[in-house]
């Protein structure tokens, strides 16, 4: 298995960070490449299963989180900061740290060792302790001031594990606004999300959206093909629209999303694909409208967000909660959101907020099942 993890990690390693001078206020165009091949994904999966030393089981998933955000955080030392940076992101340090653990950071030291060897871009060789405090700048709380990344090392794991959409979703906050945002998802067409099912093998596969405030969104092939300008779809009467939303129906409830979609007049049925991939296809115009309505308890986190909602309001969309509030990511690693979140164009949105609230109202009225 650990050679497909380090062609993975070596894909996510060449994944560089780009930087152009732009007339936009922050001067700064990030582009985050990921040549993260379906190929060795399914081959990873295939190869699934290890065992910890204390027997829980550790998938590839696992080493495919860690690894990916060692080699941000790497990356963002590396190339974009003199030093110190504040991150915000999903892996922590704390299970690795464990005596049980000694023999998985062994392997994800080398893992992540022989991915820097061999990609070749930086001359270093990171300590177990070097992999540890790579992790661990992931433990910024964020906040209103000064800036932040923001990183989903692999938004969307049931996805992933899956063989199914995922995505690597990296933002900057600055001052609390969220200024920067790329999206590097390996699974999606280039062209469009309706390639995705009975795509022809000509079919080009893999998808980096990017957006920069103020200087709109792009879309580009994660080899590098010339971006191009993105916007979200025209679509002013819902009986015309599509909407995305979770495939895992643990992650929204889709009775809610599906009677906010009838009072709309939607006649679509849903498209449910994982990850923050949803945003991207919303801004190209792939659909209509994005519907995220966690579980009763669930807290959103900054980083399954960020990126995805800039590059959809760069491309002239909304993106709110289920009040109509603009999202907050200035309140440290979790948003405070209002029921839901939804995501459309300018036209679409008015009726969207008011069939989302009948439709709330309506639930919270019905009987609760015995
Ligand atoms: N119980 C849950 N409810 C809602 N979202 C969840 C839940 N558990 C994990 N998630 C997160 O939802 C996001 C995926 O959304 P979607 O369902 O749209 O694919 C991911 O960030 C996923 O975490 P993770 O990034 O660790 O996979
Ligand atoms: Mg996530």
């Amino acid at each position: 298995m650990s050679t497909y993890i380090r062609v993975l990690l070596i894909a996510l390693l060449a994944s560089f960070f780009r930087f152009l001078m732009h007339s936009c206020s922050w001067n700064l165009l990030l582009l985050l490449r990921v040549f993260l091949l379906q190929t060795v994904q399914q081959e990873i999966l295939q190869s699934d299963i290890q065992s910890k030393a204390d027997k829980s089981p550790v998938t590839v998933a696992d080493y495919v989180h860690v690894g990916s955000q060692v080699l941000v955080s790497l990356a963002l030392n590396m190339e974009v900061t003199s030093g110190s940076f504040s991150m915000v992101a999903e892996e922590d340090s704390e299970d690795l740290r464990k005596d049980s653990a000694e023999e998985i950071l062994e392997h994800i030291t080398d893992l992540v060792n022989e991915t820097l060897a061999e990609d070749g871009s930086y001359n270093i060789t990171l300590s177990k302790e070097g992999i540890l405090s790579a992790i661990d700048t992931g433990k910024s709380e964020g906040g209103p001031s000064g800036r932040h990344w923001v990183l989903d090392p692999i938004d969307g794991t049931k996805g992933f594990l899956r063989g199914g959409q995922y995505a690597i979703a990296l933002a900057l906050l600055d001052e609390g606004k969220v200024v920067l945002g790329v999206l590097g998802c390996p699974n999606l067409p280039l062209a469009s999300i309706s390639n995705l099912n009975g795509s022809s093998s000509g079919d080009q596969m893999g998808a980096l959206f990017s957006a920069t405030v103020g200087c709109g969104a792009e879309v580009e092939s994660l080899e590098g093909s010339p971006p191009q300008k993105i916007s979200v779809c025209t679509i002013d009467n819902p009986v015309n629209a599509s909407f995305f939303e979770s495939y895992e129906g643990a992650h929204t409830m889709h009775d809610l999303t599906g009677s906010i979609a009838e009072k709309l007049g939607v006649q679509a049925p849903p498209v449910r694909i994982d990850s923050q991939a949803k945003y991207g296809a919303l801004a190209r115009g792939d659909g209509a409208i994005y519907l995220r309505f966690p579980h009763k308890g669930y807290k959103e986190k900054i980083w399954d967000h960020a990126a995805g909602a800039i590059v959809v309001t760069e491309a002239g969309g909304v993106v709110t909660d289920a009040s109509g509030n603009d999202l907050d990511f200035s309140k440290g690693r979790f948003l405070d959101v209002d029921t839901g979140i939804i995501a459309t164009n300018k036209q679409l949105m008015p009726s969207l907020l008011k069939s989302v609230q009948e439709a709330i109202k309506e639930k919270s009225q019905a009987p609760s099942p015995l």
